[in-house]
């Protein structure tokens, strides 16, 4: 009873529905960014949802307090930005999605963040380690490549490291890509599902268009993979300055965490791509890998081979694992060397 009072001194809450139903907290890391809002309103919208906590080093209280007049049956609260306030925004969340971290601008490669967005994804994924071990961790932070090998390390060396329920999204990426053939094909994006392998930067982008029945050849296969490739680019460039992707990765964001409530409600055949740590290409030194992954209650259900490709999508296969193996290396490096405290 005190511990339950003193949590809610702790936390700014607004709480706005007094019916939390079956547990299936949902926890966003960085609630107030530019992905963080409109993920935690998709998130708001979302009936699978029981308990919202938003947390930030700013702003996350009036987060909460905005979308929690939303007329849906979840109890949002907003946390403010000290240690136990996370601890409390983390106990008992089944779901921890992570955007927290600085975007690029124009000119940026999602490694050049690297430096600043490492040791926020580190401190954030002890307070996980610590707090939320058993919940199922979704990495948004760039670079992904590197952000999910330093949370395994942070959890590794916790000893509450299971390789089943941490994913880097990399959703954005298939949702790019279907998005793209259809504008090219004038189909309905929908009824497009494109594989997309490898990682989550420029070349470690690698979609298997041939295993969706596509036949481009030549500069409309070059330029097709280029952007889906370079999509985020094309984002940061048209934002000039003002960050990147926020409101198509909200979406993808929200899509993951729903089948990931899905599975774990029960449902079968719930296929999602994300980067994990994955048996696929290990002896090329890529300890992680992005997939199609069946879920399930447990986190990763499945992970399911790549398949037959291309002699084409061989050659960007090879260019992605040679640059993966060195974005997994150096976050493995980079946190044996900055452990923290
Ligand atoms: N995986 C993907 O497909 C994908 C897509 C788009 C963006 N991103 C990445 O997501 C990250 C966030 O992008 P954004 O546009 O929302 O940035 P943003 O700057 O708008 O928001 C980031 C938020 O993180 C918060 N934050 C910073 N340090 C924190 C900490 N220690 N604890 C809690 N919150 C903290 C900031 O206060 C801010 O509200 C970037 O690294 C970006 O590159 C990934
Ligand atoms: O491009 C970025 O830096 C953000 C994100 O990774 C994206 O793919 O849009």
């Amino acid at each position: 009873m005190f511990a339950a009072r003193q949590t809610l001194n702790q936390a700014s809450r607004r709480c706005f529905s007094a019916s939390a139903r079956q547990a299936s907290k949902v926890t966003v890391l960085g609630a107030a960014g530019g992905i963080g809002q409109p993920l935690s309103l998709l998130l708001k919208l979302n009936p699978r949802v029981s308990q919202l906590a938003l947390y930030d080093i700013r702003l996350a209280p009036g987060v909460a307090a905005d979308i929690g007049h939303i007329n849906t049956k979840s109890e949002v609260i907003g946390y403010d930005a000290t240690p136990s306030a996370l601890a409390a925004a983390l106990k008992g969340s089944e779901i921890v999605l992570i955007p927290a971290g600085v975007p690029r601008k124009p000119g940026m490669t999602r490694d050049d963040l690297f430096n600043t967005n490492a040791s926020i994804v580190r401190d954030l994924a002890k307070a996980v380690a610590d707090h939320a071990p058993e919940a199922n961790v979704l990495i948004i932070s760039n670079p992904v490549n590197s952000t999910v090998p330093i949370t395994a390390e942070i959890f590794k060396s916790k000893g509450v490291y299971n390789p089943k329920r941490l994913f880097g999204v990399t959703t954005l990426d298939v949702v790019r890509a279907s998005r793209f053939i259809s504008q090219l094909r004038k189909t309905d994006p929908a009824n497009e599902n494109i594989t997309v392998i490898g990682g989550h930067s420029g070349a470690t982008i690698v979609p298997l268009l041939s295993q969706s029945g596509f036949n481009l050849t030549g500069d409309q296969l070059a330029e097709y993979v280029r952007r889906v490739q370079f999509g985020g680019d094309e984002v940061v460039q048209a934002k000039d300055g003002a960050g990147s992707a926020t409101l198509s990765m909200a979406m993808a964001g929200a899509r993951f965490a729903e089948s990931l409530l899905k599975a774990a409600q029960g449902q079968k055949n719930v296929i999602e791509p994300t980067f994990v740590d994955s048996p696929l290409y290990k002896d090329q030194g890529c300890e992680y890998f992005s997939s199609n992954v069946e879920l399930g209650p447990n986190g990763v259900e499945k992970i399911h081979p790549v398949g037959k490709i291309t002699d084409y999508e061989q050659e960007l296969l090879d260019v992605c694992l040679a640059d993966l193996s060195k974005n997994i290396q150096k976050g493995v490096e980079w946190v044996k060397a900055n452990p923290g405290n």
